[in-house]
């Protein structure tokens, strides 16, 4: 296929291909004003806008029922009045003076929502909430109910003494919570009394309504919202870019500020948060740090030879000072500098790390047992479903297993989670608090909530699914892609193929091939880090990628990804597509070419296109047509589990370009010809290689005339002894 000429139509400067004002200014690049809920109804505005009224009397902030007001994208917001903290606020100690929001802290008290209405605001954000519990924990009054009835109609029948059966409706109903949702961000300090320091980084942002997965997720870890209700231990499903990182920020550092006030005589990492890539680990400590400003909360990126806990042989002078700076970078140089043994304990109260980084840390590279974190109350995993998948789950589970505090909460972040996964949750609890001697009576709640329709793409961005025929075969589509956008392969190999294939392609005048770049996990950190910031300041216009950026990465602007590969599972397909269309975004794209080596695989895909078209109600314009869905091949679940380990058969041999010894030249290569990525068809290429063979053999022929030797390739060879 011609990749070039469709991935650049739009970066091309030629009048004819540029988006017209119309369509650029609904790109995610434009930075317009969005409303970042994805699902609602009128009904639930109205209800919310009700409850909303009633504190806007209090706060002297602005409007939050505006659906079209403005969000600052770019972070240009400026601390606004009400909610600038007080000058000259000390950066250690929090909630020291009375700031709008803390002399309405009484506010809320008496806007309690009924059931009925927060019933109807859930629903109609496609917002389920489970409590997982055994039924007969969750309604210990229900079933002595049925009991009753139970024993009168034994009396009645003379039954044997059974214990009640709910059908499975009714267990399902008895399940379902109705958490009081959070209207508005004002909220989260007049009802959930949260620091009054954190509650004004949080207005920082800029945003002016929650998102579905905040609203509702929230205030049960904020806690008080659903009665009888404890922290529970959460497991979200929630769609990409819904804004699940300040979902679980905000409650994990509340938690610490309590901490530090409460005079607890502990210092040591509080909090740990695990994700799947160190890019977005360092994205995540990123929105941390706006968040911990001036709270005296501290959150750390882990890096390789970071000390997290004191281990044998540490002494207390080895500590580093705890009065010391809240510069992050010069602590991490430091601890690069020295080896791991004898480097200062890292002085923080959050650490976000990648599985590896922090078994190895606990464990001494793996040489010893994995010390434990005695004092974590808060366990994050971002990403969930990949930290427990087979790949990682050893580590995950080490980690989980190495908390041993006996209040650890843990909560379960995705936008797709299998079903495994909450069985599997389940068992880790108990098993965890078996290890540390507490009985299951000591357990509190596992509470799961999802988010719309589960393991679906997000509804605001277009789909495309482009058949191909073959690689080289010249695709004629209407598909348009203005930069910045991503571009996925299956492998590292055809990353970089790809890229080679790109880079000389990008017309001068628009920067050249300083505007497309490679990163996969063969790079350093360093170069990795270098990449993404470029990417992110807008440098680099087009990233070639592997799964590495597939899940978590947030850049607002970007404006569409491709798969060249596909993707080996609807999961990733719904990761990737997610990097577009970020807190409701519109005008996205997410590109699928699909070759003849594919089309097995391709029915997942196109049943989550279609899905999330169906989730947007449009009529009409669908990308996915029913004779297609129907005449797609379903794949066994073998091939699926194959499919999701090697990715597509036919592209699997570039992952051995080099990696096999033994291999003799001309294999090694017939197998990188394969290997290569071509804008180019074989039949153009041989074309091309004949008329280079010709001008050769004429120069060849020339230079014998005259009696010099020229090579090939045109150059001088010297003359023949
Ligand atoms: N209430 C809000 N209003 C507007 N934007 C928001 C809101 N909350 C978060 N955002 C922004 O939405 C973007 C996506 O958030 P985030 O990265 O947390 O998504 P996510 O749910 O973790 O996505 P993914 O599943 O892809 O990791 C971020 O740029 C964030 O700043």
């Amino acid at each position: 296929m011609d990749a070039f000429r469709l991935l650049t139509r739009s970066a091309n400067f030629k009048k004819a291909s540029v988006p017209t004002a119309d369509s650029a200014a609904r790109l995610p690049s434009a930075g317009t004003a969005t409303n970042p809920q994805l699902f609602r109804t009128a009904e639930a505005d109205e209800l919310e806008s009700k409850h909303g009224k009633k504190r806007k009397r209090l706060a002297a902030a602005e409007d939050d029922s505006a659906i079209t007001a403005d969000l600052d994208f770019f972070h240009t917001t400026k601390r606004s009045a009400a909610t600038a903290p007080p000058t000259g606020a000390s950066t250690t100690k929090d909630d020291q003076t009375p700031t709008t929001e803390q002399r309405d802290d009484d506010s809320d008290e008496e806007d309690t929502m009924d059931e009925v209405e927060c019933r109807t605001i859930l629903n109609s954000h496609k917002i389920k909430v489970t409590d997982l519990r055994d039924l007969s924990e969750i309604q210990p009054t229900a079933t002595e109910k049925e009991k009753e009835k139970e024993s009168k109609k034994k009396k009645k029948k003379s039954k044997k003494d059974k214990a009640p059966e709910l059908s499975k409706k009714e267990q399902k109903r008895a399940r379902r919570m109705f958490p009081q949702p959070l209207v508005s961000f004002k909220e989260l300090r007049t009802r959930y009394k949260i620091s009054s320091r954190l509650a004004s980084n949080v207005a920082e942002q800029g945003f002016t309504m929650p998102t579905e997965v905040q609203l509702s997720s929230l205030p049960l870890l904020l806690g008080g919202s659903a009665k009888n209700i404890s922290e529970p231990d959460l497991l979200v499903v929630a769609p990409t870019g819904s804004g699940k990182t300040l979902s679980f920020l905000i409650p994990v550092i509340n938690k610490i500020v309590r901490h530090h006030h409460s005079g607890a005589d502990e210092h040591g990492i509080l909090s740990v948060v695990v994700v799947p890539t160190k890019e977005l680990a360092s994205q995540i400590v990123n929105e941390g740090r706006k968040l911990v400003a001036g709270t005296g909360v501290k959150i750390t990126l882990m890096k390789k030879g970071m000390r997290v806990v004191e281990s044998e042989g540490a002494t207390a002078n080895e500590e580093s000072d705890a009065s010391g700076s809240e510069d992050e970078e010069e602590e991490e140089e430091g601890s690069k500098a020295k080896s791991q043994n004898n480097s200062p304990v890292t002085k923080s109260d959050i650490l976000v790390t990648t599985p590896l980084q922090l078994v190895n840390s606990l464990s001494a590279n793996q040489t010893k047992p994995v010390a434990s974190m005695p004092l974590v109350r808060s366990l994050v995993f971002d990403e969930a479903d990949v930290l427990l998948d087979p790949l990682f789950r050893e580590q995950t589970l080490d980690i989980w297993r190495s908390c041993v505090h006996p209040d650890l909460r843990v909560s379960l972040w995705s936008a797709t989670m299998g079903s495994n996964i909450e069985e599997l949750t389940r068992s880790t609890i108990k098993e965890r608090l078996e290890n540390i001697g507490q009985t299951s009576s000591t357990l509190h709640p596992l509470v799961r909530l999802v988010v719309g329709l589960k393991d679906s793409a997000v509804p605001n961005i277009d789909h495309r699914l482009v058949y191909a025929a073959t690689e080289q075969a010249a695709s004629a589509t209407d598909v348009r892609l203005r930069p910045p956008f991503l571009i996925f392969t299956q492998t590292i190999p055809r990353a970089v193929a790809l890229h080679s294939e790109l880079k000389y392609d990008i017309p001068a005048e628009a920067g050249g091939s300083s505007r497309i770049a490679v990163l996969h996990s063969d790079l350093s950190d360093n170069q990795r880090s270098d990449i993404m910031r470029d990417f992110r300041k807008g440098e680099i216009w087009i990233l070639v990628t592997t799964d590495a950026l597939s899940r978590g990465l947030d850049i607002k602007g970007l404006n569409g990804i491709v798969n060249y590969d596909i993707p080996n599972s609807a999961a990733i397909y719904v990761h990737r597509a997610g990097r577009t269309g970020r807190a409701g975004r519109e005008g996205g794209i997410a590109v699928t070419f699909y070759t003849k080596e594919d089309i097995p695989y391709v029915k997942s895909i196109a049943n989550v296109i279609d899905a999330s078209e169906k989730l947007r109600g449009t009529d009409g314009a669908k990308s996915i047509q029913k004779w297609l869905l129907e005449s797609l091949p379903d794949l066994s679940k073998k091939d699926k589990q194959e499919l999701k380990r090697h990715g597509v058969k036919a592209r699997q041999l570039s992952k051995q370009i080099g990696g096999k010894e033994g291999k003799d030249k001309e294999q090694e290569e017939r197998e990188a010809r394969k290997a290569r990525i071509s804008t180019k068809s074989g039949f153009e290429r041989r074309l091309e290689n004949k008329k280079k063979g010709a001008i050769a053999a004429s120069r060849s022929r020339k230079a014998a005339v005259s009696g010099d030797a020229v090579s090939d390739d045109g150059s001088w060879d010297g003359l023949e002894d």
